[in-house]
């Protein structure tokens, strides 16, 4: 399972729009259908391999875009054949099945499959699920290569709702842009290696995957200070905000205070188990506090998170911080992060719904904070619509402590200064690069050893 980086992500209304934006500059719906069917019949003819293949199409576009392929893929000299559920039904399809010379066999129980299976039945225009006696169908084939057009059969591409498809692709092949169903789950899995054509649409990245992990090196001049100071509070459970700590400094920080607590795991954090908070808050040289980590839910930090929302300073919130802060976010924007999971995102926005990147951009709007709403497919959202999606993430960091380390990177990269949703970003990106260099058998404490 994989997707391209820095990729676009667009949801089907994004998507119509982009496609009369070309039509408006020139490029016609055929010319893309052509693209987009050439696309499918170059990746068809790489997984073939010389093998047969067998093209399902739809009704609809989609159905347009395996027409096309099939075409191409024959005056190549592949073994093709097409099978469609009905009619064309749009003009484009009908268009794309008269210049398929060759028969159409019916969608049915006596189809017979090939090794390669082109699945061009529905793409972004599914309106409902998938009818059960053509999933039983389907699922005849699942045992063969599959590879979707566009996004496989029967998912909702927006991600909002939970629909499986009945064949899992091994390729995607997502047309002009990834959709949120490529990236979120239950969905992503389904879609199995995600490859982008861009088939010349100009797709808005305001929505888009993962970016490339960069290596920054400190400026030649660089001092402790320069590359920022982080505050890190430890609550009841110091061996969190200890991992916070710890990962802070790994993740860049140039000086690291763990106040509250008696033990850092690297003796260059700064643990003063008797400062006042508050004084420390006025401290000039703080560029980020990381509040949350080793709280339990409750009201036992709301005092501290009160002192540090009043300080001004960038924050980084987690867990129990969030829900203390809750009420006052929106009061005076302030560069802030805040790193819910699951369970806490629906405590602090239960009221919010659509998909999770719809549900992040709602929660980042509403706090002008910045989201990191983790998971498997963790999605940052900032106030003003930008988004990153970083599915497939790693496997690897379902295990405890995991997020109290990502709460420290997010507070190195926010105490360089510069924008809170970048620095998000850097952290998600950094935590994912750490667990692929560790892989199997990881444990939180791998992340910020060296
Ligand atoms: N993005 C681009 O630039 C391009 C994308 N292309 C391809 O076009 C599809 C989207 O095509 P569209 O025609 O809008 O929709 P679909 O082909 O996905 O499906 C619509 C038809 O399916 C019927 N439908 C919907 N749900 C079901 C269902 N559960 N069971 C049976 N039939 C269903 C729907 O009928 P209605 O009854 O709902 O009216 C339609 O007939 C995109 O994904 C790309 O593959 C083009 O290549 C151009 C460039
Ligand atoms: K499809």
């Amino acid at each position: 399972m994989s997707v391209p980086a820095d990729a676009p992500i667009l949801t089907s209304d994004a998507m119509r729009e982009a496609e009369a934006a070309c039509a408006v500059q020139g490029t016609s719906l055929s010319e893309l259908m052509e693209l987009a069917g050439a696309a499918v019949a170059d990746t068809a003819w790489r997984m073939a391999a010389g093998a047969p293949i067998l093209i399902l199409c739809g009704p609809g576009n989609n159905g347009g875009d395996g027409y096309v392929a099939a075409r191409l893929l024959a005056t190549r000299g592949a073994a093709v054949r097409v099978a469609a559920l009905s009619e064309p039904s749009t003009e484009l399809a009908k268009a794309a099945r008269a210049g398929w010379s060759g028969p159409v066999e019916a969608v049915d129980g006596r189809l017979a499959p090939a090794p390669l299976i082109v699945d061009a039945l529905f793409g972004v225009g599914l309106s409902r699920p998938i009818a059960d006696d053509l999933a039983a169908i389907l699922g005849h084939f699942a045992d063969r290569r599959i590879l979707a057009v566009d996004v496989p059969s029967g998912i909702d591409s927006d991600g909002a709702a939970d629909w499986m498809p009945p064949l899992r692709a091994d390729v995607t092949l997502a047309l002009g842009a990834l959709k949120p169903a490529h990236v979120l789950l239950p969905t992503a899995p389904a879609c199995g290696r995600v490859l982008l054509a861009p088939i010349g649409i100009a797709a808005n990245k305001a929505m888009r995957t993962l970016p490339r992990v960069r290596e920054t090196q400190p400026e030649a001049t660089a001092h402790k200070f320069t590359r920022g100071m982080v505050l890190v509070f430890a609550g009841p459970m110091p061996g969190a905000a200890g991992l916070t700590a710890a990962a802070a400094l790994r993740a860049g920080a140039g000086y690291v205070v763990l106040n509250g607590s008696e033990r850092a795991p690297f003796s260059a954090i700064i643990a003063e188990s008797d400062a006042k908070f508050g004084e420390r808050l006025d401290d000039p040289r703080v560029g980020a506090v990381v509040i949350g980590p080793g709280f339990p839910a409750g009201d036992e930090l709301l005092f501290d998170v009160e002192a540090a929302l009043d300080s001004g300073k960038p924050l980084v919130l987690d867990a129990a911080a969030i829900d203390a802060a809750l009420p006052r976010l929106s009061e005076t924007p302030r560069k802030t992060i805040l790193t819910p999971h699951e369970g806490e995102f629906a405590r602090a926005f239960p009221q919010l719904y659509g998909s999770k990147i719809d549900r992040a951009k709602a929660a980042a709007a509403r706090t002008q904070a910045v989201v990191v709403y983790k998971g498997a497919d963790t999605v940052i959202a900032a106030p003003d619509g930008r988004l990153v999606a970083a599915w497939p993430g790693s496997p690897w960091l379902a295990t405890a402590g995991t997020g109290d380390v990502l709460a420290g990177a997010c507070g190195a990269m926010l105490a360089r200064g510069g924008d809170a949703f970048d620095a998000a970003v850097a952290a998600v990106g950094w935590h994912i690069a750490q667990a692929a260099r560790i892989g199997p058998g990881l444990v939180a404490d791998d992340l910020i050893r060296d």
